[in-house]
């Protein structure tokens, strides 16, 4: 059996940086990253831009100035403003080429054809030159750069309505098990109703991989071999739970061995998790998680979320760590290091009750998982914990 150091060492050997492209809506391309630079095809802003609602002037030695006019938002005229001469203009519009300063209206007393500046003006005040976010031709955001909502706004300003990006993964996740019945139906003896999936395709969602597939085999070994054949073939990274351990139905492991998946390390040194594979076959991932849910759920963070982070090109592959202060002691049972469901809070760690790795109410209550050493054999309050922070 491997160590957690060993396993996490080979899925970041094995796994490798999807490099494909994808062309993608604009507005559809959150959390991706761009697979080439951008170029505006335009000034940014288009045309000179009041800053403010108040008037436009063309500068003189006077605070006086003759009201000739009104420019609004959208509104396509430009009017010639002599020296000493005004318009009233209202933030967006455009201000005319013949004005050099706008002044908001609160410093401004206005009467019908004149107003009086009772403030200071400087030269350009208030006008947002044309191109001051992005000149026409130049780049407007670089290739690699991760796409945010600030990015879909940014490139929206520009006009742009698709780009290209890097693909994100296609996703298969299997359940195994004679036992598992769907939410909604009625339990009958011997049967549980099925979680993981649910659980692992929020996990999915909340990191941005919408495009998953659910495939569900019953313990049998010719329905877990076509559908894990077919899954492989047609995903970039497939998730199995369940059937992976040594009993006599556990069907996941003579497949994989079937279907000539290079195997990268079969159990871990760890609790839970232990039955943990992680193999690929050409492009694609395969990790078959235990079957217990809070340790399907623990080896997603600790090794899946690392793999996808590695398909995406992520310079972060790792969830963020950080030494924490325990709240709570705790004595561990048997010599497998530990990941134990706690709640993070403000540098201190409190880890929960109820560890195994069935434990799906301790897992819905904790923010994070506090890992104990294979040395470590208790946990006093008050020493230092190493604390893995969930996305959640
Ligand atoms: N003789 C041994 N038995 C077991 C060992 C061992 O070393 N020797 N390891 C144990 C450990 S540790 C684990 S973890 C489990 C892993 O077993 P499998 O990965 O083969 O998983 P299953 O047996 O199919 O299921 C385990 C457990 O989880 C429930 N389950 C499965 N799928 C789902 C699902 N989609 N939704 C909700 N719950 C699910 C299933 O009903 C079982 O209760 O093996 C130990 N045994
Ligand atoms: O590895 Mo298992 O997850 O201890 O139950």
């Amino acid at each position: 059996m491997i160590s957690v150091n060993q396993a996490i060492n080979l899925v970041k050997k094995h796994c490798k940086p999807m490099l494909r492209k994808a062309t993608k809506p604009v507005e559809k391309a959150n959390g991706y990253k761009l697979f080439s630079d951008v170029y505006s095809n335009i000034n940014m802003p288009p045309f000179r831009q009041s800053a403010m609602d108040g008037y436009a002037l063309n500068m003189h030695n006077q605070n006086t100035y003759k009201l000739i006019g009104e420019v609004k938002a959208g509104d396509n005229k430009q009017p010639v403003l002599e020296a000493g001469e005004a318009i009233r203009i209202f933030t967006g519009a455009p201000v005319p080429e013949t004005a050099n300063a706008v002044v908001m209206q609160e410093k401004v007393a206005a009467k019908a054809n004149e107003i009086t500046v009772t403030t200071s003006v400087f030269e350009h005040e208030n006008i947002r030159p044309i191109g001051e976010q992005v000149k026409s031709g130049a780049l407007a955001l670089e290739k690699n750069t991760k796409i945010t909502p600030a990015a879909i706004g940014y490139l929206s300003s520009l006009g742009v309505t698709t780009i290209d990006v890097f693909k994100k993964p296609n996703i298969a996740i299997i359940t195994t098990g004679n036992e598992l019945v769907n939410p909604g139906e009625p339990l009958e003896y011997g049967c549980i109703y099925e979680s993981n999936s649910k659980m692992l395709l929020s996990a999915l969602y909340s990191l941005k991989f919408y495009d998953v597939t659910i495939l569900k085999v019953n313990d049998d070994f010719d329905n877990t071999y076509n559908t894990l054949r077919e899954a492989i073939t047609n995903h970039d990274l497939v998730l199995i739970t369940g059937g992976i351990s040594v009993g006599d139905y556990d069907f996941v492991g003579d497949a994989l061995t079937k279907l000539n998946i290079t195997q990268h390390f079969y159990k871990v040194m760890q609790k839970p998790g232990k039955p943990l594979f992680f193999g690929t076959k050409n492009h694609t991932n395969i990790f078959a998680l235990p079957g217990n849910p809070a340790a399907a759920l623990t080896c997603f963070y600790k090794y899946v979320y690392t793999a996808l982070q590695i398909m995406m090109n992520n310079e972060r592959v790792d969830l963020p760590t950080v030494s924490a202060k325990s709240e709570t002691a705790f004595v561990k049972k048997g010599d497998r290091p530990q990941f134990l469901k706690a709640i993070y809070n403000n540098d201190n760690v409190t880890i929960l009750e109820g560890q195994s790795s069935a434990m799906q109410h301790t897992f819905a209550l904790a923010n994070a998982l506090v890992f104990v050493p294979q040395e470590v054999s208790e946990i006093k309050i008050g020493d230092t914990v190493e604390t893995m922070l969930l996305p959640v």
